[in-house]
């Protein structure tokens, strides 16, 4: 039941580890990767904590490992300046040195958050993932990339920083909110869009069961995911060119969730959404993508409960100059020109540079911004 995927990253190559039963063995996988001194600062957040802190943290001292526990406050607001001063003025206040290790143990915000802190404290410092909810899991926690997000946008300040391990323990989904298990989804089927058309009829047949939690579905869907993305970190790590894809429908939900203001009123899965399901219909709109399929990654993505337009984000129109700006903001735009992640068929995604500004602020208007 156990999968492990690895991300071919040469002398920085790290594990990715799946299944059931992780947390109250982490300490026997995470000690070998840490210094002499074989202390860490386990970073989670009020909820995560709760549910499972102590069993985290008992492992690893039962593996002789030293534990501080630093717990952030839930949601989107702690990936902020404000949080990362926080977190980085209590990492110093243990006095962690370079050869300690932060483990980051919650859902996508505690791993960026405490991975871009690994990274700059004390101008870097290892760090090892431990995912807590399914997007993390499929996502966030592989592939390197930390940052926290400004009133400008999303994930603005940052850097690329690997983990060292993964250790994505399935069981502890059992406590996830349905509403985040959605979220989850959102980034899993970004994989069959973006390109295995075969796992996306697959996870069209299966949307009940991954919701579900069903654990054979769940090491399917989440051991599918991982494998995708390491082997294109694996191959761009720093986003030249491939890496790009898995961007599928974040310029425009990166848009939308800056203009939301990064509460708890529309999540990062849910802006994944709406923007996949833009991504296609602007794709069939300027003549690159057929339109029925368009409409099937609508419904296939609003099968999991999950938003698809600017109206199931909130009846107000959004500003179609406020979008358009925000994606020139977007961290793929090259020369003062957009870049998005378009499609030319389901599982079968490209990245079209020099996007029409014009093209685009008439599409969101189609779409009901104003
Ligand atoms: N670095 C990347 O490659 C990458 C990829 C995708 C998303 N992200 C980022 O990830 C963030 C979203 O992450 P998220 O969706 O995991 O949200 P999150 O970290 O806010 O977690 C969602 C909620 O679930 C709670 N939670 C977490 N695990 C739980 C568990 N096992 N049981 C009960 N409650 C639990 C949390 O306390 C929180 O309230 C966004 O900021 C997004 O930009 C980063
Ligand atoms: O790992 C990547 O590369 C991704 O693009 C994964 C995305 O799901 C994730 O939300 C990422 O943080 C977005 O990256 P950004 O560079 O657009 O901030
Ligand atoms: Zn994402």
């Amino acid at each position: 039941m156990i999968r492990t995927v690895s991300v071919g990253l040469g002398d920085r190559a790290y594990d990715v580890v799946i299944g059931p039963g992780l947390i109250d063995r982490a300490g026997e996988r995470i000690a070998p990767v840490l210094g002499k001194r074989k202390r860490v600062a386990i970073v989670t957040d009020a909820n995560v904590g709760e549910h499972h802190g102590e069993r985290l943290a008992a492992s690893l001292e039962k593996a002789g490992v030293a534990v501080d526990v630093i717990t952030i406050p839930p949601g989107e607001e702690s990936k902020s300046f404000d949080g990362l001063s926080e977190l980085s003025d209590h990492l110093l206040a243990l006095n962690l040195e370079r050869g300690d290790q932060i483990v980051a143990f919650g859902g996508g915000v505690v791993g960026d958050l405490a991975g871009f802190a690994a990274a700059i404290y004390k101008r870097g410092i290892d760090f090892v993932q431990v995912p807590t909810t399914l997007l993390a899991q499929v996502d966030s926690s592989v592939g390197g990339k930390t940052a926290i997000d400004t009133p400008r946008g999303k994930n603005l300040i940052g850097a690329f920083h690997q983990p060292r391990l993964v250790l994505a323990d399935l069981d502890v989904l059992a406590t996830l909110p349905a509403r985040e298990l959605a979220c989850g989804y959102a980034e899993i089927i970004k994989y069959g869009l973006l390109g295995d058309f075969a796992f996306f009829e697959w996870l069209e047949a299966n949307v009940a069961k991954v919701l579900e939690r069903d654990v054979d579905a769940l090491v399917r869907a989440v051991g599918r995911s991982v494998e995708m993305k390491a082997e294109i970190v694996a191959e761009d790590e720093k986003e030249a060119g491939r890496r790009a894809l898995l961007n599928l429908g974040h310029t425009f939900g990166h848009a939308i969730e800056a203009e939301m203001g990064f509460g708890d009123a529309l999540k990062h899965g849910e802006a994944v959404g709406v923007g996949m399901a833009q991504a296609f219909r602007f794709s069939a709109a300027q003549g690159l993508c057929p339109s029925q399929d368009a409409v099937r990654a609508e419904a296939a993505i609003k099968a999991a409960g999950l938003p698809t337009t600017l109206a199931d984000v909130r009846p107000e129109p959004f500003d179609a100059d406020a979008l358009v700006a925000h994606c020139g903001q977007d961290k793929k735009a090259e020369g003062g020109k957009l870049t998005f992640v378009l499609a030319r068929g389901i599982g079968d995604a490209f990245v079209a540079k020099d996007v029409d500004r014009a093209a685009l602020k008439a599409f969101l208007i189609e779409e009901g911004a104003r």
